[in-house]
């Protein structure tokens, strides 16, 4: 049987999963080498779209299954970064406008015609954990975003160094990410410390974290083969 770990290795344990993280793919390795094409970067713009529209629908999932009133206080804050409080703010709009400034038009974001079926098979697997598994290996799940602010440091310099054919304006998405992140993995950690204490809860969170490293992993393997310029 394996043993119960302190809640440090258990910590470290997790944090080993930035190996497996999708900074390492291929496809982000020559995106943030500014070897990308403008229909790679387009392709990525429209496909992740499909991820951004669901994170709150997987956060909303996260609320309903937790009975911690104190936890859901803070938990909410995603939907309302997402989804905004008005028309016109909020992450989502943001990603819009990113694909605007890459020379999509909103519409055909919208209307998801470009999604590919790779990246809608992970993304709805993704929704569909938070919706059926204890809150907590969910909760888990979202710990990717530890890794994320590095990632995202340094697409911004590559977007901004590599692709200038994109408004630097439209990159507010990635600023406002690098605050947003870290504030949210903080709270994961805090939430997966103290109720994975027996070893199969961390058992459980390391699975569940696997498992989004997975996610990430299939829509870019999916958004490669698409749009991918070998
Ligand atoms: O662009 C990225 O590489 C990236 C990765 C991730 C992630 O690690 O899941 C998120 C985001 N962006 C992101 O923008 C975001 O809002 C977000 C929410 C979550 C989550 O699982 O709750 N991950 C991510």
């Amino acid at each position: 049987m394996t043993e119960v770990l302190t809640p440090d290795e258990f910590e470290a344990g997790l944090r080993e999963h930035a190996k497996r993280y999708h900074s390492e793919h291929p496809f982000h390795q020559r995106m943030n080498d500014g070897e990308s094409t403008q229909d790679e970067i387009r392709g990525w713009i429209a496909n992740r779209f499909y991820y951004q529209v669901n994170i709150p629908r997987k956060d909303g999932a996260i609320l309903s299954n937790c009975p911690d009133r104190e936890v859901r206080r803070r938990w909410v804050q995603r939907v309302i970064d997402h989804d905004g409080t008005a028309e016109g703010n909020g992450g989502i709009e943001s990603w819009l406008r990113l694909g605007e400034g890459a020379s999509l038009t909103r519409p055909e974001m919208e209307d998801q015609r470009h999604i590919q079926p790779g990246v809608r098979f992970a993304v709805d697997a993704y929704v569909t954990f938070t919706r059926t598994k204890p809150w907590v290996e969910s909760v888990a799940s979202s710990l990717t975003e530890l890794f994320a602010p590095d990632l995202m440091a340094n697409r911004l310099a590559a977007f901004e160094r590599y692709y200038t054919w994109i408004d630097p304006a439209a990159l507010a998405y990635f600023r406002s990410r690098l605050t947003q992140a870290p504030r949210d993995s903080e709270h994961g950690l805090e939430i997966v410390r103290k109720h994975c204490v027996t070893a199969e809860t961390q058992a459980a969170a390391f699975a569940a974290l696997s498992f989004k490293c997975d996610v990430l992993w299939s829509m870019l393997d999916a958004i490669d083969q698409a749009y991918g310029n070998r």
